[in-house]
């Protein structure tokens, strides 16, 4: 993976500024930080019949939005993030701007939604006709050929599941890239795409900044995973969680339908559990759900088998959800397999919801010799490969006016996210620091083992350590919803 001396540093993506009660700004990059003699243009928003009624249309410069939003008397004010929107001056006149777009990384719902408004705002807010799509992810900017955006290319996509742009994963190549960049005089890069995705825009805004070009980068966040720290979501995960209802319903229907039956159905997320949680916890016909931040084990007092057993006898059917990265660690030593990676270096998992049900199958059959009815369900990639509900679409389609507005103010090494339902502009070192996962000490997991009633699997000892570990860690803002909502305990 090639990157630049300058990308390894990553200090000019840090632009921190503190004020009275202990306030900080985390403020992201603007053009004007190395590009001294820039020129400003009135908004062509100013005279635009649908946004000129609105009051105060235009943020205000100093608006920022809080990171945190539960505060005691004496708290410090804490980190604040700039306010997503659009400016009263922007950096670039339309005629002047050429901007490409790039999907990387797996699929997600919604990702069609945020090429199509991309392309839109552009063009019926600020009057730019020259967008092109790079092909295939980061390698398409110098193996493939650019597909030119038009809002009539573009009017229909977001009924469409998956990229029209194609997305892959590695070959981020930062040199290769900004010298595409460079030579095709694209001005605004607009990146779409999850944590590894996030870290390559970091370092070609860093690589652009050391050539001293006038080119904004903005990141869109995307990931089905919901691994992305700092935002309150990630778009595409409201439309999983709804269509992974219909694999637990179908799984529930199954296993009420037979003597002993057993539904096991296996959802997305690789580091991280947040789909099965949700979905587990809107469902609630599920009886067990097994993620990567909360190991388990399979045999003995207290383990699967024994809540397994437990479960069917007491009700006579039972549903299984498990996430895919959940139990790599169990498979792993039962299997033998090595560890591998993809292209981009992540974790290449095993299918741990056939290995579970086999398990299963064996257990029963061979030790307690009982009749069981197991059917496993794999719709990850189906989920995986829908458009997005009404909901995603809305965000998708705010996301991507808000990067937009950014990028035509001059802002740049930023991505567009969702604070406490506020639009913001985040900078590229905070998305791409660390991942967001489940902590298993937060009270949305404790809902989650009350509502299926399954073992934690932990001892108190585990939980104990557990908790020590994540009291450094603020927890993630989708799980604490103490961090939005009054509590309700
Ligand atoms: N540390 C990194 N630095 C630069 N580019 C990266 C890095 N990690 C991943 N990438 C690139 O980002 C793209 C997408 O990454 P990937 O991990 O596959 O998906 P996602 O962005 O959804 O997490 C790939 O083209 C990959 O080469
Ligand atoms: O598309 P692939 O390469 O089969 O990868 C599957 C992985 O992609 C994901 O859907 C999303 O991962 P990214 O957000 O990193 O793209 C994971 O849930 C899953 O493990
Ligand atoms: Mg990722």
């Amino acid at each position: 993976m090639g990157s630049s001396p300058a990308a390894r540093g990553r200090n000019y993506q840090i632009k921190v500024s503190e004020g009275p009660g202990g306030y900080i700004l985390e403020d992201v990059p603007h053009l004007s930080d190395y590009i001294h003699d820039l020129n400003t243009y009135p908004n062509p928003l100013r005279s635009n019949p649908a946004y000129s009624v609105v009051k105060q249309y235009f943020v205000d410069m100093d608006d920022t939005v809080p990171e945190k939003i539960i505060v005691h008397k004496d708290t410090p004010r804490g980190v604040h993030f700039r306010r997503a929107g659009p400016r009263q001056k922007v950096c670039f006149s339309s005629e002047e701007v050429s901007a490409c777009i790039v999907t990387c990384g797996g699929l997600c719902p919604g990702l069609n939604t945020v090429i199509r408004e991309i392309v839109h705002s552009l063009d019926y807010m600020y009057g730019v006709s020259k967008v092109l799509g790079i092909d295939g992810g980061y390698r398409g900017f110098y193996a493939k050929n650019t597909i030119t955006l038009t809002p009539k290319v573009v009017n229909h996509i977001h009924k469409r599941g998956g990229t029209i742009l194609g997305s892959s994963r590695g070959g981020h190549d930062t040199m290769k890239i900004v010298d595409s960049i460079q030579d095709r005089g694209i001005n605004q890069v607009y990146i779409i795409g999850g944590d590894g995705t996030q870290k390559g825009a970091a370092s070609i805004y860093e690589e652009i900044r050391r050539r001293g070009l006038k080119v904004v980068v903005a990141g869109i966040p995307k990931t089905i995973d919901n691994d992305i720290p700092v935002i309150d979501r990630s778009f595409g995960f409201d439309t999983a969680v709804e269509e992974a209802q219909r694999a637990i319903n179908a799984a529930h229907v199954e296993a009420e339908s037979a003597d002993n039956g057993l539904g096991v159905v296996k959802l997305m997320g690789r580091y991280c559990g947040f789909i099965a949680m949700y979905a587990t916890l809107a469902s609630r016909d599920v009886d067990c759900c097994l993620i990567p931040e909360s190991p388990f084990y399979l045999e003995g007092k207290g383990g699967l088998f024994e809540y397994v057993e437990k479960r069917l006898k007491e009700n006579g059917h039972m549903v299984i959800v498990i996430a895919e990265g959940a139990g790599q660690e169990l498979l792993k030593k039962e299997t033998a397999l090595g560890d591998e990676i993809d292209a981009s270096g992540n974790k290449l998992l095993k299918d741990v919801g056939l290995w579970l049900s086999q398990r299963i199958k064996d257990h029963f059959s061979r030790k307690l010799k009982w009749p069981l009815t197991l059917k496993y369900i794999d719709p990850t990639y189906m989920i995986r490969a829908i458009p997005s509900n009404a909901a995603d679409n809305v965000y998708c389609t705010l996301l991507a006016q808000s990067a937009v507005h950014g990028a035509m103010a001059g802002y740049t090494g930023f991505t567009s996210g969702l604070v406490h339902g506020r639009h913001t502009y985040i900078p590229f070192n905070r998305i791409i620091e660390k991942q967001n996962n489940v902590v298993i000490t937060d009270r949305m997991f404790a809902r989650l083992l009350s509502s299926t009633n399954q073992p934690s699997f932990l001892s108190a000892k585990q939980i104990a350590e557990i908790a020590n570990d994540e009291c450094e860690a603020p927890p993630s803002q989708l799980l604490d919803d103490s961090q939005d909502k009054p509590s309700d305990n």
